[in-house]
């Protein structure tokens, strides 16, 4: 085999001996953990990664790159053929600047679905029982303070934006708590993958759902999705799950429905700006945020790194990917 090296970008914290392992594939494992977009640009300008084939990088290792954006993927040596992604959602790196210089991108479906949409799960029934306010509440020695009741999910309509492996996870779980599903997405499914759910198109979906899940992917077209004039459309009091990216919902549009009961709670795992949250949301006590910990389990990360490195493996040794992005598997050939 021609000589292949792979890099790491940051650090694994599960599947160290198995990175170790790609040695048996690869020409030659560099590394790059730590550092800075400046220097590691400056590394791969000077040959420093000679005969570079197959990256790894992760979300996480994005504060020590930044984006893999046009001036990035533009730098990259020219022997590089695939990107390793570690994250379902890979809106920090340019697909398009990739596809033209003949480079393709995995991410990471499927090994994400069922921990992200237990957080889903468990936004929403926190949000149905505006459970911030009890907690916050207790914890400030108030024992229930304004206690107000909530909502069950039994009989409400879930609207699913998004009906791929995280949403499906979702809707398969919601079914058990007796809510009844419906979903938009670019195209319908087949009969076998709704699995009971109703297509809608995007107004009914807005219109019909009293509560609402994000599972899309962000990229330009979804940014915003859900601003100030899709609030208008929905139900009042209406419940919104985004677990996720921040963008696809204007903030400020959010907070303000939130205020004015349109809304009536919401439950958040990710934010516009990370880690930076709209003071909005930080007043509000009918919305329930956690820190975008949707994948953090011992379990679902190592998957993760798993499938990265399974990935990587397959593109030194097959220069095949296993799982390439959608915007990619549609072309003929990289
Ligand atoms: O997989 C992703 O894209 C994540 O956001 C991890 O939480």
């Amino acid at each position: 085999m021609s000589q292949r090296a792979a890099l790491l970008i940051g650090k694994l914290a599960h599947t160290q001996k198995e990175w170790q392992e790609c040695a048996k594939v690869a020409s030659k494992l560099y590394e790059y953990p730590d550092g800075s977009r400046e220097d590691f640009i400056s590394k791969c300008k000077s040959g420093e990664f000679d005969k570079l084939f197959a990256l790894y990088r992760s979300n996480d290792s994005n504060p020590i790159t930044g984006d893999f954006n046009a001036e990035l993927v533009d730098a990259l040596p020219k022997s590089l053929k695939f990107i390793c992604h570690n994250g379902a959602g890979y809106n920090n790196i340019d697909v398009a600047a990739c596809t033209k210089r003949g480079i393709s991108v995995s991410s990471t479906p499927i090994a994400v679905d069922d921990a992200t949409a237990d957080v889903a799960i468990w936004l929403m029934l926190g949000a149905l029982r505006n459970i911030k306010q009890s907690f916050m509440a207790v914890n400030a020695g108030k024992w229930r303070g304004n206690f107000s009741l909530g909502h069950d999910p039994k009989n409400k309509t879930l609207g699913i934006l998004g009906m791929g492996g995280i949403g499906s996870a979702v809707a398969h779980r919601a079914k058990a708590f007796g809510m009844k599903v419906q979903y938009h997405n670019r195209h319908q499914l087949s009969a076998e993958k709704e699995d009971g759910a109703t297509y809608v198109s995007f107004e009914e979906l807005l219109k019909t759902s009293d509560v609402l899940s994000l599972n899309l992917a962000l990229n330009p077209s979804t940014k915003h999705i859900i601003g100030k004039e899709q609030f208008t459309q929905m139900k009042d009091g209406v419940v919104i799950v985004n677990t996720a990216r921040g963008p696809l919902i204007d903030e400020a549009a959010l907070v303000d429905a939130l205020k004015s009961g349109k809304v009536w709670t919401c439950g958040l795992d990710v934010f516009e700006e990370e880690p930076k949250i709209h003071p909005g949301l930080l007043e509000c006590e009918n919305a329930v945020l956690l820190p975008h910990v949707g994948t953090g389990t011992f379990e679902t990360q190592r998957d993760m790194e798993l499938l990265v490195l399974d990935n990587l493996k397959s593109a030194v040794q097959h220069e095949k990917l296993l799982t390439q992005v959608p915007e990619q598997k549609d072309k003929a050939k990289m």
